[in-house]
């Protein structure tokens, strides 16, 4: 049915010489293009509905959401795109898309790490889209306890930077946590200095998180080697305190300039220009294999002689790769320890139930914490 819609009328949009072209016809074209895109938009939403509706009369908004389908959706999108907008922009354009459709049904109430305008809160939204319910929270704790509860449908947690390393606060509490990894988010990072009067000679105090001025140790030694810096809980929380005096800055990201009505004195300040951080999304149960997917599974085992290699040789046997290792101490015992495994694959596959199985005769238990869409763009 949609075939119907989709126009032999859009007149194609020629980039050679737009100089010739008159400016008010190249506007009719596009609002013509727009006519046709709200069309197909709403015709969508209707489609959308009826899927809803087709999965029978379900308890709330969480149990419309499939993961899996709206990854094999965006990775459709990525592999049509020929230009001119990158990969990034048309994945948050259909993202925003499917958010709305989903709403129809109710926004789905999402936990992260407050307060507004924390690189959590882009994590929600680059996941999410932006017709969500917005739950910020004052710890990763407390993410876990909303979720847990039922209060949030889903949390998102920061697990890894690339310049900094693994978050242990939240590896830690999957120790315990029956909460299952039911999406990734890679957010690059960029970090800023805003400030109330937008002057870096008078900045004398720097509020920001641990993590965040670790990411900026060179650039802060090398601008303001003589300011004080003064960690704080999150990044926002540093914008909320460098809001009441001039001699006070804050590094965050560009989004806390505007939540905090502070001026951008340099950006981006982050070392490393790759600077990456992974959210890991958290739910209440498992999703089908969306057919890219990476699983995290959390291994207990004794410490005995050879115990690494027992814990990764189902992999290799099974042909898995693994993408990550990471051991901690298990909170179960002396000597006890837990490792923290990511592998290509998803639990519904033969390979990867065989291997999980090889190593539940050696561990002491292996819990599946999530297999997820690996993340896109
Ligand atoms: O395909 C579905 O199951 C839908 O509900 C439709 C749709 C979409 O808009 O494409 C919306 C929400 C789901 O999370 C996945 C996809």
């Amino acid at each position: 049915m949609a075939d119907k819609i989709v126009p032999a009328l859009i007149p194609e949009a020629g980039d050679g010489d737009s100089s010739a072209v008159d400016l008010s016809e190249l506007r009719e074209r596009i609002d013509g293009i727009d006519r046709h895109i709200q069309q197909l938009i709403a015709e969508r939403a209707r489609f959308a509905g009826q899927v809803g509706r087709a999965k029978g009369k379900l308890a709330a908004a969480v149990d419309y959401y499939r993961p899996e389908r709206e990854a094999q959706v965006l990775r459709r999108v990525v592999d049509r795109n020929e230009g001119p907008l990158s990969d990034e922009v048309l994945v948050r354009l259909f993202r925003e898309i499917m958010s709305a459709c989903l709403a129809q049904q109710e926004p789905l109430k999402i936990g992260f790490l407050g307060p507004e305008g924390t690189h959590s809160q882009q994590a929600v939204f680059k996941h999410f889209g932006h017709s969500i319910h917005g739950l910020p929270l004052s710890s990763i704790e407390e993410v876990f306890q909303e979720v847990e509860s039922g209060s949030a449908d889903f949390g998102i947690v920061p697990v890894e930077n690339s310049t900094q390393g693994t978050i242990q606060s939240t590896l830690d509490m999957f120790l315990t946590s029956s909460l299952k990894i039911c999406g990734e988010v890679e957010l690059r990072i960029h970090q800023h200095l805003l400030s109330r009067g937008g002057r870096i000679e008078d900045i004398e105090r720097v509020y920001s998180h641990p993590q965040s001025f670790a990411q900026c140790k060179a650039w802060l030694r090398q601008y303001l080697p003589k300011a004080e810096t003064i960690p704080v809980a999150s990044n926002a929380e540093a914008a909320r305190r460098a809001r009441s005096a001039d001699d006070a800055a804050a590094i965050a990201g560009a989004s806390a300039a505007n939540v905090y009505g502070l001026k951008i004195v340099a950006g981006p300040i982050e070392d490393r220009p790759d600077n990456t951080t992974r959210f890991l999304v958290l739910g209440r149960e498992l999703f089908p294999t969306s057919g890219n997917d990476r699983t995290s599974l959390l291994v207990f085992i004794n410490d005995q002689p050879g115990a690494l290699h027992h814990v990764l040789a189902p992999f290799a046997r099974h042909g898995l790769s693994m993408n990550r290792i990471e051991s901690r101490p298990g909170h179960t015992g002396r000597w006890q320890y837990a490792f923290f495994i990511d592998v290509s694959g998803h639990v519904d596959e033969d390979a990867m139930r065989a291997a999980i199985d090889e190593l539940a005769a050696f561990a002491r238990e292996v819990k599946v914490l999530g297999s997820y869409p690996v993340a896109i763009a």
